[in-house]
């Protein structure tokens, strides 16, 4: 078991996902346009000898702060490397197997663009399936905004910046998580949201936690997300649900989270939900969804 290696830090459970989106509101900027004016002067002002230079000082700008970030990156993950709370544990095999029994875990990852509506289906899941939802971004979120956490003022640079928080946090946070709810309540199906985003995320939860039963992905265009972000910002409090951090959001999903789920779907492991309608038709495509992998919904 891990646990003891864990700080307190990540040893706290997280009890609820309910506070989710607090209140506050983001706005959009907007750029100044510049105004142009027709042409009524004959003037031909003296080309200055610097006129045809790539102007200097923006560009070591751009550049230290560039190097800044990429040193700030290197840094936290050096640190994280030889932080022993969160050295990778020496498993030879997953801490679960795949199931319901004693000893095992029954993961499907939710994945799917920034707003496609993860989070809504999930809450349907969790009604009439009895799995238990596990969204990775809101348990970065909360460790973020606990007093005393040594990773909080990392996750929310990451957060803020579309960046996917180095995967020893995660996965640790996340397992943590499931152990707490199968000790409580011995409730051994979880529904992971959100995650895999990265590539070594994904292998090394398989490999060190449990192996997933399939990937439930939400397909739906940047449009259409893009629009509902900015609808759930108006009231979400979310420091990323804003232009700027949404375009950085987007992006990560292409370059960074999209191979992932197409190497779940060449593995013939990725059931795909059509999610541009309306939530009540998504959820069906959802239980078409579940009934193809032979999963049950639960007696009331
Ligand atoms: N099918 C839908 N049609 C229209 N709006 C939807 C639909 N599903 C969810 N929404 C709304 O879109 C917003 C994003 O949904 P949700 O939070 O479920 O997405 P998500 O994929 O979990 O997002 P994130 O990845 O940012 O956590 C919410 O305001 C939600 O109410
Ligand atoms: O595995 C993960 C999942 C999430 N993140 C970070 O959290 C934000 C928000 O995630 P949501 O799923 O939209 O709530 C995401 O943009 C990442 O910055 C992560 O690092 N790793």
């Amino acid at each position: 078991m891990l646990l003891p290696l864990v700080p307190r830090v990540l040893r706290t459970p997280i009890k609820s996902t309910s506070t989710r989106y607090l209140s506050s509101t983001s706005k959009l900027r907007e750029a100044p346009r510049s105004q142009l004016k027709p042409a009524t002067s004959t003037y031909v002002p003296t080309r200055r000898n610097n006129q045809n230079q790539l102007p200097v000082y923006p560009l070591i700008a751009i550049f230290l702060l560039g190097s800044g970030s990429f040193y700030w990156i290197v840094k936290t993950r050096a640190a994280l490397k030889d932080n022993p709370a969160l050295q990778a544990p020496k498993r030879s095999k997953p801490l679960f197997s795949q199931g319901v029994g004693s000893g095992q875990a029954l993961v499907v990852f939710v994945l799917g663009g920034p707003g496609a509506g993860k989070g809504t289906q999930c809450a349907n899941i969790v009604r009439d399936y009895g799995f238990q939802h596990l969204s990775a971004g809101d348990l970065l979120r909360a460790e973020q905004d606990r007093e005393g956490s040594e990773f909080g003022d990392m996750i929310k640079t990451y957060i803020k910046e579309g960046q996917i928080v180095p995967m020893e946090v995660t996965i640790q946070l996340l397992e943590n998580a499931m152990t707490h709810a199968i000790e409580k309540d011995n409730k051994r199906k979880f529904l992971i949201d959100g995650f895999p985003r990265k590539m070594d995320q994904a292998i090394a939860f398989e490999e060190k936690v449990v192996p997933s039963k399939f990937t439930l992905f939400f397909d739906v265009s940047e449009e259409e997300m893009r629009k509902r972000l900015l609808k759930r910002g108006e009231t979400s409090g979310r420091s990323d649900d804003n232009e700027e951090s949404i375009t950085k959001r987007f992006r990560t999903f292409v370059e960074t989270s999209m191979p992932v789920v197409e190497m779940f779907e060449k593995e013939g492991r990725v059931v795909k939900v059509d999610a541009r309608k309306g939530p009540e038709e998504v959820y069906e495509g959802v239980k078409a969804a579940f009934g193809k992998e032979g999963i049950e919904m639960e007696k009331k």
